[in-house]
C-alpha cells in the first residue's frame, strides 16, 4: 500500500502474558474484528515450558523461574500468521501497541540492534535472532530467588519505606533491579556481553520497531529503579544495582509515546503499511487499566496466573505490601497494585483434586452448595511463596481457628480456598487504610472472571457489585486501545472519550452482594488475620 492512500483506521494490540501470546485487531469504534492466540506449552512444545516457564530447582536454593526468549520470538511469527488466517489485513493497521508480563528482563547481546535493523524478510524472525541474546532465557515475575539483592537494594537507600517513596514499591524479588543485580553478580559474562536490557514489554516492542524500544513509565515503575515523581532512573538505585546500567536501559518514555514506524521487515513479510505507528508497549496490569477505563471508586481485580488488584490513584500513596506505578494513561497520576502469585493455578489444582469432572462447572456447583462463611472452616493456600507475605504451604482451620490436616468434604475445601483468597485480599486493603467502603464497584477481568460463582464470593466479601468486561482480555484490549488513542495523537484520560462515551467495550453487571453476607465476612477478616499471624508471627509487627 503506498503512503499516499488514506489509512483505514484499524488498530493492533498484543499481550505477551505468562502462558500465551494474544493478538487483537479493533476498529475506531473499539469493536473487535480479529483475535487469536499462541499457547506456549502446547503450540511450542520444543521449548518444554510448563505454564509458559522453566523452573530450575537447586538444593537449598529458591526455585529459579525463567522463559526462553526465542519462544516469545517464535510465538510472534505464529500469531501474525494466525491473525492473517483469521482475515486480518495488516495493510489496514494504522498503529499497534502491546502489553506484557511485568518485571521480566531480556539481555540483548552486543551487536543485536544491527540484526534488528537489518532483518531479512525472507526468513523467520526466530532464525535470525537465535544469537541475539546474551542469555537465552529471561528471568520472569514468578522468580523469587533474589532475596539477597532485594535486601541490598533497600539498604542502599535506607530501607523499604524509603525505596517505596522513590520507586513506588519496597524491593520485591521479582522486580527487575534485583534480577539484573543477580545477573551482574553471578553471570558477569552475560552482563558484560549485554548492550541493552529490555523489559518483556519493550523487548517485544523492539521487534516491531526494528531497533531498541524505550521502557515506558508505567512498566518501568515495576523495576525498583524509576523515580516515579521525576520519571527518571534513580542514580542511587542504578549504582546499587549494577555497573553501567543507565546506558543498558536507555531513557524511559511516557507510556503513550509513538516511538516510530514499523520495521520494514513487517512491511515486506506481512504487508503492513509503512506508516504504521508503533506505540510504546507497557506492563499487563497498566494495560488492563487502560482496557477497563476505571472510574473513581472502582477496584479492578485481574484473575489470571497472578491475582492482581489495582486501582486508579490521583496521588502517590504508600502501599506497604503493594506497588504504585505511574499511570499509563496520564503520567501525572498513578495506579495502585497488589499482586498475588497464588491465583488461578491454585484454583485449578483444587478443582482437579475436588471435582470428578475436573471441570469449572462442577467446581462452581460445589462452591454454590456451601453457605457464606463455610460453617466457619477456612483455608489459606500458597503453592508458591506468596508476594505480599513470604509464606508457602497449605493451611486449613476448623471453626475454632485450630489447624487441621484436611476438610471433611470437597465442597468445604473449594469454598475454603476461594473465601480464603479474597478474605486475605480484603485484609490487606484494610491494612492499607483502603476499607471496602472505598469501592462502589469491582471490575473483574482475566480467565477466572468467567466463573460467576467465584465472582459472587468476591461481591460478598467486598460488599460491592461485580462487573465484567464484555471482552475478558482487558490487558490485550488495553494494548489496542492505547494504539488507537496514541494514533489519535492525544492520550485519553482513560475515562471518557471526546464525546463523553466510556472507552471500554462495556461492562456487564454479573452479581451484587447479599447484604446478609456482610455481617458474616467482616468478622471473618479478623479470623483471617489471626490465622495469618499463626502462620507468620511477624505479620502486623510495626
Ligand atoms: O508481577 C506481577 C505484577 O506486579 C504480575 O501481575 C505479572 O505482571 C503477571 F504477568
Amino acid at each position: 500500500m503506498t503512503s499516499s492512500e488514506p489509512l483505514a483506521k484499524q488498530f493492533l494490540g498484543f499481550d505477551l502474558s505468562t502462558q500465551q501470546l494474544k493478538g487483537v485487531v479493533i476498529n475506531e469504534k473499539r469493536e473487535v474484528l480479529h483475535e487469536s492466540h499462541v499457547q506456549f506449552d502446547t503450540d511450542l512444545p520444543e521449548f518444554r515450558t510448563h505454564n509458559g516457564v522453566i523452573t530450575v530447582l537447586t538444593k537449598g536454593q529458591k526455585p529459579e523461574v525463567s522463559a526462553p526468549v526465542l519462544m516469545w520470538v517464535k510465538a510472534l511469527d505464529m500469531i501474525l500468521e494466525r491473525l492473517r488466517v483469521c482475515g486480518a489485513d495488516f495493510s489496514q493497521i494504522a498503529s499497534l501497541s502491546g502489553s506484557a508480563q511485568q518485571h521480566g528482563t531480556v539481555y540483548w547481546v552486543n551487536g543485536a540492534e544491527e540484526t534488528l535493523k537489518s532483518l531479512d524478510e525472507g526468513q523467520f524472525l526466530h532464525n535470525q535472532m537465535a544469537t541475539s541474546f546474551a542469555s537465552p532465557t529471561a528471568p520472569v515475575w514468578l522468580d523469587s530467588s533474589t532475596t539477597a539483592y532485594s535486601q541490598k537494594l533497600e539498604e542502599s537507600v535506607g530501607g523499604p519505606e524509603e525505596l517505596a517513596i522513590i520507586t513506588g514499591s519496597k524491593a520485591y524479588e521479582r522486580f527487575s533491579a534485583s534480577q539484573i543485580a543477580k545477573v551482574a553478580s553471578i553471570r558477569t559474562t552475560v552482563y558484560n556481553k549485554t548492550e541493552r536490557i529490555s523489559l518483556v514489554s519493550s523487548f517485544m516492542c523492539s521487534l516491531f520497531l526494528g531497533k531498541y524500544a524505550a521502557i515506558d513509565y508505567a512498566d518501568g515503575s515495576g523495576m525498583n529503579l524509576l523515580d516515579i515523581k521525576s520519571k527518571e532512573w534513580s542514580p542511587q538505585l542504578l549504582e546499587a544495582t549494577a555497573p553501567g546500567l543507565a546506558e543498558k536501559l536507555g531513557d524511559p518514555v511516557p507510556s503513550h509515546s509513538v516511538l516510530g514506524q514499523i520495521s520494514n521487515y513487517f512491511v515486506e513479510r506481512f504487508g503492513f503499511n509503512e506508516e504504521c505507528d508503533v506505540v510504546a508497549f507497557t506492563g499487563d496490569n497498566p494495560s488492563s487499566l487502560a482496557g477497563m477505563c476505571l472510574e473513581e471508586g472502582d477496584m479492578a481485580i485481574s484473575l489470571g496466573t497472578s491475582d492482581t488488584l489495582f486501582m486508579w490513584l490521583k496521588e502517590q500513596k504508600y502501599l506497604e505490601n503493594g506497588s504504585v506505578f505511574v499511570n499509563p494513561l496520564n503520567e501525572t497520576e498513578y495506579m495502585g497494585l497488589l499482586c498475588y502469585k497464588n491465583g488461578s493455578l491454585v484454583r485449578e489444582r483444587i478443582k482437579d483434586k475436588c471435582t470428578k469432572s475436573k471441570g469449572w462447572e462442577e467446581f462452581g456447583s460445589l462452591l454454590q452448595s456451601t453457605p457464606w462463611g463455610n460453617f466457619g472452616y477456612m483455608g489459606l493456600y500458597f503453592d508458591e511463596e506468596e508476594i505480599v507475605h513470604p509464606v508457602q504451604g497449605e493451611f486449613k482451620f476448623d471453626q475454632d481457628g485450630r489447624r487441621i490436616e484436611k476438610f471433611d468434604s470437597h465442597e468445604v475445601e473449594i469454598r475454603a480456598l476461594v473465601e480464603g483468597q479474597f478474605l486475605l485480599k480484603r485484609l490487606h486493603l484494610e491494612d492499607l487504610d483502603i476499607p471496602v467502603e472505598s469501592f462502589s464497584r469491582i471490575v473483574a477481568t482475566g480467565g477466572a472472571s468467567q466463573n460467576q460463582m467465584i465472582l459472587q464470593v468476591i461481591a460478598d466479601v467486598f460488599n460491592a457489585p461485580v462487573y465484567t468486561l464484555d471482552n475478558k482480555n482487558s490487558a490485550l484490549l488495553g494494548a489496542a486501545y492505547r494504539a488507537l488513542d496514541s494514533y489519535s495523537r492525544f492520550a485519553k484520560a482513560g475515562r471518557k472519550n471526546e464525546n463523553g462515551a466510556p472507552l471500554a467495550q462495556g461492562l456487564t453487571l454479573v452479581c451484587s452482594p447479599y447484604s446478609e453476607a456482610l455481617q458474616i465476612y467482616t468478622p471473618m477478616v479478623e479470623k483471617c488475620r489471626a490465622q495469618m499471624k499463626s502462620i507468620l508471627p511477624s505479620i502486623g509487627d510495626d
